[in-house]
This record gives C-alpha cells, sequence and structure tokens, in this order.
C-alpha cells in the first residue's frame, strides 16, 4: 500500500467515526453554515499574484515543517501580505492539522480558505461549511469520476468553491465536468513524493480556459511563478516556502512584494 492509499484507509475510518459522533444536524446548526462564502476562483481571477498560502504543521514528505507558530498569526500574516487565499490542513494524523485550525482561521481573516483534507464524503464538506470554510479540495487520484460529480456537486449546492487537483493526464480527462471552478496541477507525486513544476507545464494545454489554474507545491522562488504564469496559471499553492520559516506571514509578505515589483 502507497502512502496515499494508507491516508484514505484511514479517512474512511476517520469519517464513519465522526458521522457516529456529530451528527449532520449539529454541523447545520454552525452559526457559520450560513455565513457567505468568498470565492477564490473570483479572488485568483482579480489579482495580479495569486498566491494561496498554506498552513501546514507537518507532512509525510517531510515531516515536521513548523509546529511553533500560532494559526492566527500565520493567517493574520497571509492576509497582511495580501495573498488570494489560504489553505489549511485539517488531516490530523499524516499533517498535524484539525478543524479546529479551520475555525481559528476563520475567526482570524476574511480571506476565502480552502479546506485542505482527503475528501471522500459528504459528510466533509458539511464539516468544511461548519467551520468557515470557502473552498474544497477534490483529488482526482482518490475519486472516480461519479465521486467527483456527486461531491463537487454537492458542494456547490453549499456555496462553496471546488478545486480539483490532478497529477497526470488521465485524472485530468476523466473529472472535467462544469460542477468544478478551479483545475490544480499538484506538482508532487502523492504516492512516491516526486517533485517538478513541469508536471503543470505539460498538463496546462489540456485545461479547459473555462477553469482557473492553479499550481500547487515545490513552489520556492518567485521566477517559478513568472514561468508558470506563461502557460496560463492564475493560482499558486504555497506551503513549506513559508512554513519552514520562523514567521510565515512576513515571509509571504516579502515573496508576495518580491512577486509585484
Ligand atoms: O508545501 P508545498 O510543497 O508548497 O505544497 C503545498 C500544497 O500544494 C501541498 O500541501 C498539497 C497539495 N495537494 C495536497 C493534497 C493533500 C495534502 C497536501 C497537499
Amino acid at each position: 500500500m502507497n502512502i496515499l492509499d494508507k491516508i484514505v484507509a484511514d479517512k474512511y475510518k476517520e469519517v464513519e467515526l465522526k458521522k457516529s459522533l456529530i451528527p449532520v444536524k449539529q454541523l447545520e446548526s454552525s452559526v457559520l453554515f450560513d455565513k457567505q462564502t468568498h470565492s477564490l476562483a473570483t479572488a485568483l481571477q482579480n489579482s495580479d499574484t495569486g498566491v494561496i498560502a498554506e498552513h501546514k504543521r507537518r507532512s509525510p514528505s517531510k515531516s515536521v515543517i513548523n509546529q511553533k507558530v500560532s494559526v492566527q498569526d500565520v493567517a493574520e500574516g497571509y492576509e497582511t501580505a495580501g495573498v488570494s487565499g489560504m489553505s489549511v490542513l485539517t488531516d490530523g494524523k499524516y499533517f498535524g492539522g484539525s478543524l479546529d485550525d479551520l475555525l481559528l482561521a476563520r475567526s482570524a481573516v476574511n480571506l476565502p480558505l480552502l479546506r485542505k483534507e482527503f475528501i471522500i464524503d459528504e459528510y466533509q464538506l458539511l464539516e468544511a461549511k461548519a467551520h468557515g470554510a470557502d473552498v474544497i479540495l477534490l483529488i482526482a487520484a482518490v475519486l472516480e469520476r461519479e465521486q467527483i460529480k456527486q461531491l463537487s456537486e454537492f458542494a456547490k449546492s453549499l456555496s462553496l468553491d471546488v478545486l480539483l487537483e490532478v497529477h497526470n493526464e488521465e485524472e485530468l480527462q476523466k473529472s472535467i465536468m462544469p460542477s468544478l471552478d478551479m483545475l490544480g496541477v499538484n506538482n508532487r507525486n502523492l504516492k512516491t513524493f516526486t517533485v517538478s513544476t513541469d508536471v503543470s507545464k505539460t498538463l496546462s494545454t489540456q485545461i479547459p480556459d473555462d477553469f482557473v489554474k492553479v499550481s500547487e507545491s515545490g513552489i520556492s522562488n518567485i521566477e517559478a511563478i513568472k514561468d508558470l504564469q506563461q502557460y496560463g496559471y492564475q493560482g499558486f499553492l504555497i506551503g513549506e516556502n513559508f512554513m519552514k520559516t520562523e514567521n510565515p506571514g512576513a515571509s509571504a509578505v516579502e515573496f508576495i512584494k518580491n512577486l509585484q515589483s
């Protein structure tokens, strides 16, 4: 079993357990459930930088990245930097995140917030909504086309933006459908952890123009972004490059300043 299979197998168990502990009614009664959502796709289209900055404490590929900073401080720093959106890892076992992190980020900023999670069930979309998310991620590598359709349509009915993540042509071809807002190309292979922005470049011509293109992972300098912009990318998901520093927010401020100049 590769790491992705392991994460997803655990996720199915986790979701079953949570369903038995926290009923849907309780999620729906959250004060955040009816909050108006902010569209990340729109924010990216209106930005000339398009950075989506991530909060990630650790990962299976890197182990510890940063266990010291507070998620609110990071969120505020990212907002000050002028990012288009923030991604918050909510997986606990492999990434050290939680839905509380999402809630805390929500309490700190008005940015579009992405729940970064291995989504396999509609229940997780209700959780995302109840904890203040505006956007959800769907990973083509772990979902059948029918699941992508069902989950993305349910997300749209909740006014959540949908970012669909692919890593190769086959995943891209099986996933294209009108209920997606953004197509993300993950430069990191989630099974082997190899990273290259060439993956984004190669797949760029096959992404229909109706989707906002996002390049994810392994972006650590502004040259990479300027290069990817030539291939039509409008969103750039960056985690480690900010999180590995003592002050991720300040690092984002510096990065975006350089990107604009
Ligand atoms: O830290 P990086 O290399 O900048 O990558 C951020 C983000 O793209 C990465 O965390 C990610 C992309 N897709 C995912 C799916 C699940 C977990 C994590 C991810």
